[in-house]
Formats: structure tokens, C-alpha cells, sequence
């Protein structure tokens, strides 16, 4: 469904992402978001014959993203892509980046725009769907415009997760996952990161009328819920 027009530098390695979600697969298009249109339009260095539907998942670490991700990619067809699993996964696969990958996470600071782009990008590109959960990403604003230049596309829904700072760390300390990053200290730095650098991204979105908030306290079906509400909406306005 995608097409590609230009063949990506080879920045980012060329093993095929398994991060896609296959549920996104079997999904019956009538009943989707579509804001698609039947040519062929080009966007960025991509062709596609139908337009992207993507929303950007923000929040702090520890917010609930992933937790929620995983919920709308089962309901409603998209495919879930983690910014930072995609990272992750390129520390893992000898990248030439890995090394400056895992100490930037380490740090909780940002990933050059450009790397993280390209991977967002590769696995767009390999998707048969249409429909993307970005997770995790853009974390500044100049990740957004490099989204925007390279992918050529804006959001359509921004979901913002409106989180305690408290319960934030509280959950990502008991998450166990055996994340670099989640100790006391890289939170803290995470934190003053998000405030810095994400939240503008939040309120740049919130001026251009996509940002959606989410309030992230509570069980994670009564958080989904008002999320399930926000899709409701789109599906009704097509
Ligand atoms: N509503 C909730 N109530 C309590 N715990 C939750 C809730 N949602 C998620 N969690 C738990 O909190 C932890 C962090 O959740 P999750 O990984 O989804 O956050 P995230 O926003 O993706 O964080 P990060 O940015 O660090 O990747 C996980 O262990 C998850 O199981
Ligand atoms: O767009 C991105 C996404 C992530 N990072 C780095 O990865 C860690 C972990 O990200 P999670 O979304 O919490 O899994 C994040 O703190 C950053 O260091 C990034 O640089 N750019
Ligand atoms: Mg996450």
C-alpha cells in the first residue's frame, strides 16, 4: 500500500522490523478512520496510494503510552510503533548508532532527530497498513519538524497523557522490565527532559486544535475509555 519513491540512506540497518502490529492486518478498511483518498499522493519521499492516518501518543515516562498503545492498536486497527523500542531494538542489532543509542538513553536525553526519523520511517514504509500509533515521539520540537520534513505528513490526533510527576515515577520504578533507564536517577533527568523539550511539542500541538488529553490517573480502562472516546469522535466524523 505504501510505496517507496526514494530507497532510504543506510542509516539505520536493514533487518526487518517485527514491531509491527499484526492485528493492525486483518482490519476491514470501511470500518476505519479513513481519511484516505484513492490516488496515489506524494508525501515526503513516499508514495502512497492512500493517506496516512497517524497520531502521536505523548506524555511522560511512565504516563501509561505503551499500556494504552497496545489497547487502541487492538481496537481500532493501528499499528503500534514505539519510538523507544525502536531504539531500542537498533542497540540490539549492532547498529553503528547503538553505542551513542544506549548512552543517550542512559542519560535520558534525546537521539538525533535524524536517526530516529529514519527508523520511524523504515518501519512506516514496510507496513501494509495505514494507520499509526506513534509512541514515544516527537520529544522536541525540532523531532517534529524533522518528522515533518522527512515523512512530509502532520499528525491527525495528538494524544497527550496528563500524568502526576509522582505517580509517574512511582510507576516506572515498579515497571521491571529491566530498562537502562528506569532508575531514580535517569528519571529525574527524564523528567526536566519532558518539561524542557516534550511539553512544547504538547503545546504546539494544542494551539493547532489536534491535542486530545488524556487523563492518565486512574485504572487503565477507565483511562482507556476516554481514549476510546477520542476515536469514537474520528470514526464518527468520516
Ligand atoms: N493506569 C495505570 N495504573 C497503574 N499502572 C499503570 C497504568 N498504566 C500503566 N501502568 C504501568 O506503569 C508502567 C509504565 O507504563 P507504560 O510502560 O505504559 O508507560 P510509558 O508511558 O510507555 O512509559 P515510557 O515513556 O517510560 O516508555 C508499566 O509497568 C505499566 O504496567
Ligand atoms: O523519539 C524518541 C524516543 C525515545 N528516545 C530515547 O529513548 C528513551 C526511552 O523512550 P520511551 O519512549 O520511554 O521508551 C527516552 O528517554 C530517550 O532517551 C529518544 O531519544 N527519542
Ligand atoms: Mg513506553
Amino acid at each position: 500500500m505504501w510505496k517507496r519513491m526514494a530507497s532510504l540512506s543506510p542509516l539505520v540497518s536493514s533487518s526487518k522490523s517485527t514491531l509491527l502490529n499484526q492485528a493492525a492486518y486483518g482490519f476491514n478498511i470501511r470500518k476505519s478512520l479513513s481519511t484516505g483518498i484513492s490516488t496515489p499522493v506524494k508525501h515526503g519521499t513516499m508514495l502512497k496510494e492512500k493517506t496516512p492516518f497517524i497520531t502521536f501518543v505523548l506524555g511522560g515516562p511512565g504516563s501509561g503510552k505503551g499500556t494504552q498503545c497496545i489497547k487502541i492498536a487492538q481496537t481500532f486497527g493501528f499499528t503500534h510503533l514505539s519510538a523507544g523500542d525502536l531504539l531500542r531494538r537498533e542497540i540490539l542489532s549492532n547498529s553503528e548508532y547503538g553505542t551513542m543509542i544506549l548512552d543517550t538513553i542512559k542519560e535520558g536525553r534525546i537521539v538525533p532527530s535524524e536517526v530516529t526519523v529514519k527508523l520511524i520511517k523504515k518501519t512506516i514504509e514496510s507496513s501494509d497498513n495505514y494507520k499509526f500509533l506513534i509512541d514515544g515521539f516527537p520529544r522536541s520540537e525540532e523531532n517534529r519538524i524533522a518528522f515533518e520534513h522527512i515523512i512530509g505528513v502532520e499528525p491527525n490526533v495528538v494524544l497527550f497523557f496528563d500524568c502526576p510527576e509522582e505517580e509517574m515515577v512511582k510507576r516506572v520504578l515498579n515497571r521491571n522490565e529491566g530498562r537502562v533507564d528506569d532508575n531514580i536517577d535517569t528519571i529525574k533527568k527524564r523528567l526536566k527532559v519532558f518539561s524542557s523539550l516534550n511539553l512544547p511539542v504538547v503545546n504546539y500541538y494544542s494551539k493547532r486544535g489536534k491535542l486530545h488529553t488524556i487523563n492518565a490517573v486512574g485504572t487503565v480502562d477507565e483511562i482507556f475509555e476516554q481514549v476510546r472516546a477520542v476515536f469514537s469522535v474520528c470514526e464518527a466524523m468520516k
